[in-house]
């Protein structure tokens, strides 16, 4: 049958197994899926302000050369750009390209033909020639976007000679509009670290921005970032290409998002929170093993070894539970009875039933134990077998029911006469006592023994029949040791008794209703325990 603790232990895994299946299908099925679609939707969110704040970039450089292209003094200028001079001193200055952070501003006719040109080193400071900006094949390009004299504007990005800018194309007219597009204005601004750490600070997200082109390996697989989409789903870092006015790639923007939550499907913390839900109840169960089980356990061991000794006793570790409590108290009571029930039937059994006194049993084993202290003690010792007279007879002639009653008269006198700590008396045979006395002097003995004889008989039990006496009489055959020495080991009780009894036989053969006493008394000169033997008297 299963242990209560391999059940215990079983449970544990079947719930630990549940509330794992349990704890990964809520997380990996519910709850993390939820919370990735959240965060996703708030990095496309980023990423659109993203965009939304690089076209705002570009619509304030429209603006600015819009305003610009409508000037009438733009207008006039180039229309005739000779006699107009005066426009590029008044307006084309360093603080214009550093309040606007232009890198250059181009003048096309109508046939985007280039009517003037001035680029820009905003690090320096200086003027510099166009082409030192970009790469003036560009209108061409431009060309190609337009039929010339159109009215049109356009804003983008495009590959400067220090890396990718914004540009704002507005064809110029009068402050009315009302003139046919006489010309076309651009505008080329860098995008400054300034206009980069206003873009992080509004969309809350690290930007890097590295120049490239079609032909760099880094761009292939990396979308645009006019079309924020979350390609790649959600991902703390990634990249996105800004193309030119042509679509061409100019630059890889590196987008670092700020980490909003540890978007791992099983981090820490899930690990943290499983774990301590399947330890608690591992903690419980070890409390319950050491509080519960192990004691259980202590005492079912203690009564194992109980039956295999035959012995009960109770059982003295408390039990922490009620219930386990009552079952070792009640365990305990029942021991108690059955000690107590035991001591009855022990009693019962050393006792003669009769008259009350020591039986056989009784004699046998305290007897011995009398005889051995009496040996180590050097402590005189004296044995009588008393033996009542002419018996028979006395059922014989009054009934077997008035021998009962003498047998118990004679037992309660030798009670009386033999009440000291150090005395015994038992009845050892139907009509036959035996009596032991310790401590007294021989003559004391002898006198006792006297006593014991006239108390049998002066108890007047009529005994008609008796050839020795009118009442019931007794014989005593008694075997007196003075002083047992270390010497008296080898002689047993028996052997004192059989002495007593060959005394006795010499009592009922000298007339009965006597005593026959015997000073039995080893050498003094330590004799063996085979010399004790060889001395014991003859049969
Ligand atoms: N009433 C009664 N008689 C018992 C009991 N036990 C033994 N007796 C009787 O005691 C008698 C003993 O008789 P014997 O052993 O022949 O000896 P006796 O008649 O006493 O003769 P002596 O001992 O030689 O004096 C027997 O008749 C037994 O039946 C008992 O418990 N009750």
């Amino acid at each position: 049958m299963l242990s209560t603790r391999r059940y215990l232990i079983q449970l544990l895994l079947l719930y630990s197994l549940i509330l794992i299946c349990l704890f990964l299908g809520y997380r990996l099925l519910l709850d993390y899926p939820q919370e990735l679609s959240a965060a996703e939707a708030h990095q496309k969110r980023e990423l659109e302000s993203l965009s939304r704040g690089l076209q705002m970039g570009l619509r304030n450089l429209q603006a600015v050369t819009t305003d610009w292209a409508h000037w009438d003094d733009t207008l006039a200028f180039v229309k005739d750009p000779d006699n107009h001079q005066d426009y590029v001193e008044g307006n084309i200055l360093s603080s214009t390209f550093e309040t606007f952070e232009l890198l250059g501003i181009v003048y096309f006719d109508r046939n985007f033909d280039l009517v003037m040109a001035q680029g820009y080193d905003l690090q320096v400071g200086e003027y510099v020639s166009i082409e030192q900006v970009v790469d003036f094949r560009l209108s061409t390009l431009f060309k190609e976007q337009i039929k010339p004299g159109e009215p049109w504007q356009s804003s983008g990005w495009l590959a400067s000679r220090q890396g990718a800018a914004a540009f704002a194309i507005q064809y110029i007219s009068d402050s009315a509009q009302e003139h046919p597009p006489a010309g076309y204005l651009l505008f080329i601004q860098s995008i400054s670290q300034n206009q980069i750490a206003n873009l992080e600070a509004t969309t809350r997200l690290k930007l890097n921005f590295t120049p490239t082109s079609l032909a760099d390996p880094v761009t292939h697989g990396v979308v645009s970032l006019m079309t924020p989409e979350l390609v790649e789903g959600y991902k703390l870092e990634r990249r996105r290409l800004l193309d030119d006015f042509t679509g061409t790639p100019i630059m890889l923007l590196s987008i670092t998002h700020e980490p909003l939550t540890d978007m791992q499907p099983i981090g820490w913390s899930e690990v943290l929170i499983l774990s301590s839900m399947i330890l608690a109840p591992i903690v419980l169960a070890l409390a319950v093993d050491r509080r519960l089980l192990k004691p259980l356990r202590h005492n079912t061991r203690l009564i194992e070894t109980m039956v295999e000794r035959q012995t009960l006793e109770p059982l003295s570790q408390r039990l922490h539970t009620r219930e386990l409590e009552q079952i070792r108290q009640a365990f305990n009571r029942s021991v108690d009875l059955v000690e107590r029930q035991q001591a009855v039937l022990r009693g019962q059994s050393m006792t003669d039933a009769l008259t009350g006194l020591a039986n056989r049993r009784a004699f046998d084993q305290q007897g011995a134990e009398m005889w051995n202290l009496a040996v180590r003690q050097q402590e005189s010792f004296t044995l009588a077998l008393m033996d009542l007279d002419h018996f028979k007879a006395f059922n014989d002639n009054l009934g077997h029911l008035a021998g009962d009653e003498a047998l118990r008269k004679i037992g309660r006198s030798l009670t009386k006469s033999c009440r000291r700590a150090n005395e015994l008396v038992a009845r050892i045979g139907g009509e036959e006592f035996v009596l032991i006395m310790m401590g007294l002097e021989e003559q004391t003995a002898r006198q006792r023994m006297e006593a014991l004889r006239t108390d049998i008989s002066e108890l007047g039990i009529a005994h008609p029949q008796s050839s020795v006496s009118m009442s019931l009489t007794c014989s005593l055959g008694t075997i007196h040791v003075p002083r047992p020495g270390i010497n008296y080991r080898a002689v047993r009780i028996e052997d004192l008794l059989s002495m007593a009894d060959k005394e006795l036989y010499r009592a009922k053969d000298g007339g009965r209703n006597q005593v026959s006493f015997h000073v039995y008394q080893l050498p003094q000169a330590g004799p063996d325990a085979k010399s004790a033997k060889e001395n014991l008297p003859e049969d």
